[in-house]
């Protein structure tokens, strides 16, 4: 029984990370973030950034990955179940596109100010 419930928590994880890489693999956009997390990873490792800068830029990151597999969600959702043109269907992708933008803009102010000083010192 025990065994049983720790193979599904297994597989649900085992879903998610796929699902994960299925975005990374199709998506244009994923790709990007994947060079914006290395290079910030990379250059956070070069100038040995604090823990504090590393959870700022940690969280900056997660929030852009996530506003951005949510948009995707939404936008596959909305082909799927409303494939015509609407103008209801191109409010509610404008708005899930806007929320990554407020998130990459919110990143790049992040990364900016922390990185600034190791930069320009
Ligand atoms: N069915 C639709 N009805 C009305 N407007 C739409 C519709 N589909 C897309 N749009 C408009 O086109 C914009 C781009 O939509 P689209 O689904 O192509 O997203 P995208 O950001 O270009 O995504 P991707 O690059 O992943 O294809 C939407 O934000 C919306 O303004």
């Amino acid at each position: 029984m025990a065994r049983n419930y720790l193979q599904k928590r297994v597989a649900s994880f085992g879903y998610a990370l796929a699902g994960i890489f299925a975005f990374v693999k199709s998506e244009p956009h994923a790709r990007i973030h994947a060079v914006a997390t290395v290079l910030v990873v990379g250059a956070g490792c070069w100038w040995q950034v604090t823990k504090s800068d590393w959870l700022w830029l940690l969280w900056a990151m997660a929030l852009v990955w996530i506003t951005e597999m949510l948009n995707t969600v939404i936008e596959k959702t909305m082909d799927h179940i409303s494939p015509e043109i609407h103008p209801r269907v191109g409010f509610i992708k404008d708005l899930a596109a806007g929320a990554v933008l407020v998130a990459a803009l919110a990143a790049a102010i992040t990364g900016g100010c922390i990185f600034w000083p190791y930069i320009f010192h």
